[in-house]
């Protein structure tokens, strides 16, 4: 298949390695074109392997594609808008970012096949032609809208590092996914620490803990769908990751607090109900959100 990747950063990197590894014709679309088209994965010290990729710096180049993955943060979503307009409107859009706010974007747009992923994977981007594969996570993807479904061509590029599955009710995947997030970016931002310390350390596991309980007071265990166990799981997975939170605080980026923190305090709402300690991390991470080179 012909796939374009929009944004060559941790996941988007992650996904162009394992999808050209899979014999697909991967293409990013950067934002600047001056980079060099060798990007590398490096799936643990010992290993550093060549991705294939093409580049571009214009969407109008990924109008031939057979599907286009946004792996661009929320915030950087708006920006896009204009040109994911003119996009031919069958091609198939797979969105993979995390948090809530990105289903209302898609709504907007005009595309008659969207699909979402929900990623379990820790990437964190080295340097501009290098990503880090911190932590095998599986990627659950679902049809968001139309009838789109992802053809066997993509699901059979699911290897042992690269686990793709497809779920009927994406929208479950996507709010379990940012649970997950609510315990873990805003705490490992808060500390500074790798998401593995949330369970090493027993101060951490404790706030975690608290956050996960108020969590299920509010919207019930059967709502939420999340054991315990799976969170201290994908702590351990991904221990050596930092979370792309914490990432974006480190890089003086913008980080994605609304719609990851903010949803979730806002689904709470709706039932009445109410999140103190994850209210509090939210106001803290407010203010620890300095207005980086790319606040859109
Ligand atoms: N990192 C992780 O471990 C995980 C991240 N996620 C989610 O995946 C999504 C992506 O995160 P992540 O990969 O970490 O983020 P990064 O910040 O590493 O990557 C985002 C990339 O998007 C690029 N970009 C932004 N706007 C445009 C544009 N208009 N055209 C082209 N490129 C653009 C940025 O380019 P530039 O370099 O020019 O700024 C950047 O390289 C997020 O929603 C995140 O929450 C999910 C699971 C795990
Ligand atoms: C899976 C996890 C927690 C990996 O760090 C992530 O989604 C993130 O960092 O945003």
């Amino acid at each position: 298949m012909k796939i374009g990747i929009v944004g060559a950063g941790a996941i988007g990197m992650l996904f162009g390695a394992y999808l050209s590894q899979a014999k697909h014709e991967v293409t990013f679309l950067v934002r600047d074109i001056n980079l060099n088209n060798r990007l590398y994965i490096e799936k643990d010290l010992n290993s550093t392997e060549q991705i294939h990729c093409n580049l571009a710096n214009n969407m109008e180049l990924l109008h031939s594609m057979d599907l286009i993955i946004i792996a661009v943060k929320y915030h950087h979503l708006n920006k896009l808008k204009a040109d994911l307009d003119r996009l031919p409107v069958q091609i198939p859009l797979l969105f993979i970012q995390n948090g809530l706010l990105h289903l209302k974007f898609i709504n907007q747009l005009n595309q008659h096949h969207i699909a979402v992923g929900s990623v379990l994977h820790g990437a964190t981007k080295v340097n501009s032609n290098t990503v880090r594969h911190l932590g095998v996570g599986i990627t659950t993807i679902g049809v968001y809208k139309g009838r789109y479904k992802m053809t066997n061509e993509f699901i059979q590029s699911s290897s042992s590092d690269f686990p793709l599955e497809i779920t009927n009710d994406i929208e479950k995947v996507v709010l379990r996914k940012v649970v997950l997030n609510c315990l873990i970016n805003p705490l490992t931002t808060i500390a500074q620490v790798p998401n593995g310390e949330l369970v090493n350390n027993e101060s951490f596991h404790t706030i975690m803990r608290n956050i996960y309980e108020e969590i299920i007071e509010a919207f019930g265990e059967d709502f939420v769908e999340l054991s315990w166990d799976a969170v201290v799981l994908l702590c351990e997975k991904t221990k050596n990751n930092r979370s792309s939170m914490l990432t974006d605080y480190e890089n003086d980026r913008v980080m994605e607090i609304d719609t990851i923190v903010g949803a979730l305090i806002g689904e709470a709402k709706l039932r009445n109900k109410r999140l103190p300690i994850l209210h509090t991390f939210y106001l803290l991470l407010t203010e620890m959100n300095r207005v980086g080179e790319d606040h859109h």
